[in-house]
């Protein structure tokens, strides 16, 4: 049994964080997401009709197991996305949530600078905060320093599927760390999941790979197995790496 994930004041047995975007249908994506068996699951507050008691994603995700991480998708500035934040917090009556500022709809990557603003701002507001960033060691730190309680560096642009493109950069934040670090975007296949975690990563967020395979529901159980065998093997330890080929076998005395 691996041991369990600590985030703030909520523990985890799965390392496997799932998101709701893309799927096509309300019910296949609660079918997946409980195929997943993921305990913390993304959503994206644009994506939430606050009035509607009855809103449709909501609903699908009202699971004892399931905690929601309303995240600020869309937003472009700190500003806006202090904003989300704290209307997420009055509509889903939680404090946790996924910090994603991303201006550029092309690449969608993370502007670190108006992450680290609004996540410093976000801490002193009492927020758990889980920014989404960049494969970057330095702005991880900073990041830590400002109180986040995890930091979630991109494997590659969302929706990408391309796998852990930041590899180099992710050992160096995993070997940093002194909080935990979830492996968020471009994440295309289960083995490119449990690579994260065989590299000693926290936990890992998948949602487009899941949600457009032509079946989703196996797709986020070979997700969950995979995540399980990467921690696995991470908690095992891994063998060394060599160079030069050592034999498996004893060579000497062979055949005679
Ligand atoms: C849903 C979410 O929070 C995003 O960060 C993102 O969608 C995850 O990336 P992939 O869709 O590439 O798995």
């Amino acid at each position: 049994m691996s041991q369990k994930l600590k985030i703030a004041d909520k523990e985890f047995t799965s390392r496997l964080f799932t998101g709701t975007g893309k799927f096509s249908s309300s019910k296949l994506m609660k079918e997946a997401l409980l195929a997943s068996e993921s305990e913390l699951i993304t959503v994206a507050l644009k994506r939430v009709d606050v009035q509607d008691e009855e809103d449709d994603i909501l609903s699908h995700l009202n699971h004892q197991h399931i905690n929601l991480l309303p995240n600020t998708s869309g937003v472009r500035t700190a500003k806006e996305a202090v904003f989300a934040a704290e209307l997420s917090r009055e509509a889903l009556e939680t404090n946790w949530v996924k910090l994603e500022i991303h201006p550029d709809p092309r690449y969608l990557l993370p502007d670190p600078i108006e992450t680290l603003k609004a996540a410093e701002e976000l801490v002193k507001l009492g927020f758990v905060v889980m920014p989404y960033i960049h494969a970057d060691p330095v702005l991880c730190k900073r990041l830590e320093d400002v109180g986040v309680q995890c930091v979630m560096p991109l494997g590659a642009p969302i929706g990408s599927n391309k796998g852990l493109k930041t590899v180099d950069f992710l050992d160096i934040i995993i070997e940093q760390s002194n909080v935990p670090v979830i492996v968020d975007a471009g994440i295309g296949a289960p083995s490119h999941a449990a690579y994260a975690m065989e590299l000693g990563a926290d936990a890992v967020l998948v949602n487009t790979a899941i949600a457009v395979s032509q079946n989703p529901i196996a797709m986020a159980k070979a997700f969950k197995m995979a995540v399980e065998a990467g921690r696995m093997a991470f908690e095992a330890k891994l063998a060394p790496r060599s160079e030069m080929a050592i034999a498996s076998s004893p060579l000497t005395s062979f055949l005679s």
